[in-house]
């Protein structure tokens, strides 16, 4: 897929949120998705490392914001891990909020705040291996264990990752449903987790403490709607935001493309956007 990369966004609503940020930086929150969005998406989950670029990029951009914030379904230390995020100059009051917006990762201290391991992701986690196999044989299928806070079932590296997503989506909901957990679905992957926790919870609150007079969030999966959601609603009430999509790949969910005022190629058009950003802060 090619994009004119012009950084204008093509709504009104995107305008006036970049406006507002490019007015007022010292007030606004820069929020990002990791995979997909700063990590190019890989076969294997474990080898998903930030684009090169990334925290370059951000900690240009980061010192004349009010916060930069990344929101991921990965445990916080993890995406740290994988980003190169950790003691990076420009990079010194960088939050994460990993499994959601559950858990914490402040630069400031280098400590993740993580909560109690909730009951039921153990349950699953040991009744999975025969469940999966109860339910049909997928070769390629792979279960990620999330630190004991959620367990994700992956099909992309089975033969047909579609065919594969679609027939266990109902049956994980089931045994989700029966654990009191519930199934957040994304790019080939099927992620049991507790309730009552997304991206657009996670979100609201973080721009509630930094006391945000914009935002900008970028995203590329079903998991980021949550966020584009809160974005939404705070546009409603007044604050400009700007909802950017990282696209590229044929699987990009539609919504997410439909409800994004700006669209860049993938990872490495993120990052041209936040230096594109610093540049115009500079
Ligand atoms: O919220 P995010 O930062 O976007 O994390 C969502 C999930 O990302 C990871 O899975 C995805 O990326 C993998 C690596 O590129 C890819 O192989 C997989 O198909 C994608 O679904 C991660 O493994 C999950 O734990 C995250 O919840």
């Amino acid at each position: 897929m090619a994009f004119a990369e012009t950084f204008t966004p093509r709504t009104p609503e995107g305008r006036d949120g970049l406006t507002a940020l490019l007015a007022h930086p010292e007030r606004a929150v820069v929020a990002l998705d990791f995979d997909g969005t700063l990590a190019p998406i890989v076969p294997d989950p474990e080898q998903a490392r930030a684009h090169p670029g990334a925290a370059a990029a951000l900690a240009r951009l980061a010192p004349h914001l009010a916060a930069a914030v990344i929101l991921t379904g990965r445990p916080a230390a993890v995406a740290v891990r994988y980003g190169g995020f950790a003691e990076v100059p420009g990079l010194e009051h960088l939050v994460v909020l990993g499994h959601y917006g559950a858990e914490r990762w402040d630069a400031r201290s280098g400590e993740a705040h993580t909560p109690a391991a909730p009951e039921g992701v153990t349950a699953v986690r040991a009744e999975l291996p025969g469940f999966l196999e109860s339910v049909g044989r997928w070769p390629g299928l792979w279960i990620e264990d999330k630190g004991g806070h959620a367990v994700a079932v992956h099909t992309r590296r089975t033969d047909d990752p579609d065919a594969a997503f679609e027939a266990l989506r109902a049956p994980l909901g089931e045994l989700a449903a029966r654990h009191g957990l519930v199934v957040e679905p994304g790019r080939y992957v099927l992620e049991l987790r507790p309730p009552g926790v997304d991206k657009g919870v996670a979100l609201t609150g973080f721009l509630r403490e930094a006391g945000a007079g914009s935002v900008l969030y970028a995203g590329d999966d079903l998991g980021d709607l949550a966020a584009y959601a809160a974005v939404e609603d705070l546009r409603a009430k007044g604050l400009p935001g700007l909802l950017v999509a990282s696209a590229g790949a044929e699987e990009t969910p539609q919504e997410v493309l439909a409800r994004a005022d700006l669209t860049v190629a993938g990872p490495a058009g993120v990052v041209r956007l936040l230096d594109h950003l610093a540049d115009r802060l500079a």
